[in-house]
């Protein structure tokens, strides 16, 4: 039997992006229509997504959601069937899908993403007529009201409609103050903290987690820290509670769009058995970022600039980097003071360190063909993305031993290079000292050239398609549409 689920995300790749979210929902329909789910995903309309959506006609209207008129519109862009919120005073203004230009929040982001679940939950609930959902899928706290709107409904006759909550970052909450509470529309019993209420606020994500009939996170590994108050981040009582219907997924990465055999943004491109060919982008990497050749190993970043990517401890360590013979290429944007610190190393080492500051996803591609080895301090990571691109582009992720990262790289000690199946460095805490030995084991290893060719072509055999995790996901849908139905 075909099931038809509602996927809800405030970003969806290629269309709107501002991290790996995007990367998730926008890889997941493919990944599920392959296990007989039909993914229609829902977004909030910014400009980039009705531009993109072009002239469509209204499927529904609502006079008056949270306060302002919006209207449903649909396409279809490339494989994905959408479904999208049109609400002009909540979605279309300049900058970011959370902020203006300068990376200052919305002051009324509670409104717009209380108004874009609200919108979601109606549709779930059958709004547009010829339109049903067995599931709702909602993706972190954006989203997170979803099964909240579907539990404290103003229709308590409407069937109930089993709903997932996905969290890709618990770093992120959506914690509003309780004023707010009366303006989102739910019944007064919903502020309980059986509901919506966290620590005397209005916690989106909290919501979510406890509404939602399930609860998955993108790594079994992140599934288990996310119960310790560490990684809980204050919501470490309902990882708890509800530890039966938690579930850790591992992300995918989409095979098409990261196919280094095929892929239009290289100066060359490569494959397990043409490893030789991926010199020419090394070389191409160095010439953009104004690198002098060097023995040692080419490093890259590619990251939000941020605590939790530890990119602020990097930074600490880049004298040592290049005084083992590293030369280092980095891309990302985030932190002021981080981004200061980048550029201030690049300034005190040219030609040895290239700092790009901003987000460019074709870059992004040369990087990882390019790089000898991408580094991920990070201090927690829900899963990443980067290392699994390092993997299958041959470039040698060098990581923090947290969530994904713990699950998707094997450490190349000396049982796993014995074996011969080591794929990557580990390191075991976010530090100075552990990030300057990581650093200095790879390049120890990157000068065995033998032995460095057989860790990138394992990484590269390796398998992250969606296949699993997708048929993982398919059987969970079932599971809790059954459980109803
Ligand atoms: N400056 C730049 N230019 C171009 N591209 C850039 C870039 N900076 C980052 N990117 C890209 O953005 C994505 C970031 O993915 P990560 O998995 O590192 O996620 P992030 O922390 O955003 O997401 C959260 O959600 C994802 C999805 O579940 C989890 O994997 C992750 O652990 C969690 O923190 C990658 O596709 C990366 O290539």
């Amino acid at each position: 039997m075909t099931l038809r689920v509602l996927s809800v995300a405030s970003e969806a790749a290629p269309l709107i992006k501002t991290g790996g979210l995007a990367d998730v929902a926008g890889a997941l329909p493919a990944a599920l229509a392959r296990q007989g789910v039909e993914v229609t995903t829902m977004l909030p309309g910014y400009p980039a997504v009705l531009a993109a959506l072009g002239k469509t006609r209204a499927l529904y209207k609502w006079p008056a959601l949270l306060g302002t008129p919006a209207r449903l519109l649909a396409g279809k862009i490339g494989d994905h069937d959408l479904l999208v919120l049109d609400a002009p005073a909540l979605f279309d203004r300049a900058g970011g899908p959370y902020g203006d230009a300068s990376g200052q929040d919305w002051d009324d982001n509670w409104r717009r993403f209380a108004a874009f679940s609200r919108a979601a939950a109606d549709v779930a609930r059958g709004a547009v007529k010829g339109r049903t959902f067995d599931l709702v899928h909602a993706h972190d706290w954006q989203a997170g009201l979803v099964p909240a709107y579907l539990r404290y409904s103003d229709d308590a006759d409407a069937a109930p409609v089993p709903s997932i909550m996905t969290i890709h970052n618990m770093a992120f909450q959506g914690a509003f103050p309780p004023e707010i509470f009366p303006e989102l529309g739910l019944a007064e019993a919903a502020w309980h903290v059986d509901g919506v209420e966290a620590y005397g606020q209005v916690g989106y994500l909290k919501a979510g987690m406890q509404l939602a009939y399930a609860i998955t996170t993108v790594s079994p590994t992140y599934a288990g820290e996310i119960r310790s108050a560490e990684f809980g981040m204050g919501l470490e009582g309902i990882v708890q509670a509800r530890s039966g219907c938690v579930h850790g997924i591992l992300n995918g990465i989409d095979t098409a769009d990261w196919n280094s055999a095929n892929d239009p943004t290289l100066a060359a491109t490569f494959s397990v058995s043409r490893l030789a060919s991926r010199v020419r982008n090394k070389r191409a990497l160095e010439r953009e970022f104004g690198l002098a050749p060097g023995d040692g190993p080419l490093f890259i970043v590619v990251s939000r600039l941020t605590w939790q990517k530890g990119m602020d401890v990097l930074a600490g360590v880049l004298d040592h980097l290049v005084g083992i013979g590293g030369r280092l290429a980095l891309l990302g944007s985030g932190d002021s003071e981080m981004e200061e610190a980048f550029l201030a190393a690049a300034a005190r080492h040219p030609g040895r360190i290239g700092v790009r500051i901003g987000y460019d996803e074709a870059l992004s591609h040369r990087l990882q063909a390019g790089g000898d080895a991408i580094l991920i301090p990070s201090r927690f990571e829900p899963c990443g993305l980067t290392q699994l691109y390092g993997l299958a582009y041959g470039c040698v992720p060098v990581v923090s031993r947290t969530g994904g990262l713990a699950d998707t790289v094997i450490d190349a000690n000396p049982a796993a290079l014995a074996a011969g199946v080591a794929t990557g460095i580990q390191m075991n805490a976010v530090t100075d000292t552990m990030l300057a030995m990581a650093i200095s084991r790879t390049a120890n290893l990157y000068a065995q050239p033998a032995e460095w060719r057989r860790i990138q072509k394992n990484g590269m055999r390796a398998d992250f398609s969606w296949g699993a995790s997708g048929a993982a996901y398919a059987a969970l849908y079932r599971q809790l549409t059954r459980t109803q139905g």
